[in-house]
């Protein structure tokens, strides 16, 4: 089944709970955490997760757009983190085995992100033991930004390496979500949609979440 996670980097963070009961018709929360250093942009960390567990039953998806993660593995995670992604190019592949070794400790699930730029066949080496995948259809580090139409070959070729390798894990599809790219993005083999300004760029964000649904 597909799910449909926005993503609050569009809500409004001064009414931060009022817009995450806004998209509670959906199946999961996307977090986007950003440390100025893996991307050109700063968001949220560890107290406004922590915040956000208290206010909301939601799957809490957490992409770690930060520098080295393996130092916020354990932080997110007591915050309510229910799935970290960490990026393939943040660290040494030594130190992501070991990001997803902490997220197994810690109980949580355990996802890596690729960039536009990284290749599919980047994720082989962590493959079999991945809850998710997450491929990037945007330059991480803001929202609004339009999909890029070559990263459906990208979606593809993990999609491929999914089923043969892991038939279990998700893949994720963050970037220029809306209801015009999702049908393609789900053709392509995605099965978890992350919506940012389609969803709260909406005037009524649950009928954008049942739009995405419907594409
Ligand atoms: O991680 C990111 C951006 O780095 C995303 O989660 C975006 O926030 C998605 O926003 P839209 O492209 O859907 O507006």
């Amino acid at each position: 089944m597909v799910k449909i996670a926005p993503s609050i980097l569009s809500a409004d963070f001064v009414n931060l709970e009022r817009d995450i009961q806004r998209v509670s018709s959906a199946d999961w929360l996307h977090v986007d955490v950003m440390d100025g250093c893996f991307v050109p942009n700063i968001t949220i960390g560890v107290p406004v997760v922590q915040s956000i567990r208290k206010c909301t039953d939601m799957f809490l998806d957490v992409h770690l757009m930060i520098d080295k993660p393996v130092r916020y593995v354990e932080a997110f995670a007591k915050a309510g983190a229910d799935l970290l992604s960490v990026h393939l190019e943040a660290d040494h592949p030594t130190r992501i085995a070991e990001a997803l070794r902490l997220m197994e400790q810690c109980g949580v699930q355990k996802a890596v992100a690729l960039r536009p730029i990284t290749a599919a066949s980047a994720v082989l080496p962590y493959l079999e033991q991945l809850d998710m995948v997450l491929v990037m259809t945007v330059e991480p580090g803001f929202g609004g930004q339009a999909f890029m139409e070559h990263q459906l070959d990208t979606i593809r070729q993990v999609r491929e390496l999914i089923n043969q390798y892991n038939p279990a894990c998700r893949l994720e599809v963050d970037g220029g979500v809306s209801p015009k790219t999702a049908g393609k993005v789900i053709a392509a083999g995605a099965d978890t949609l992350v919506a940012g300004s389609a969803v709260y760029g909406a005037a009524d964000p649950a009928a954008a979440i049942a739009a995405l649904r419907e594409a």
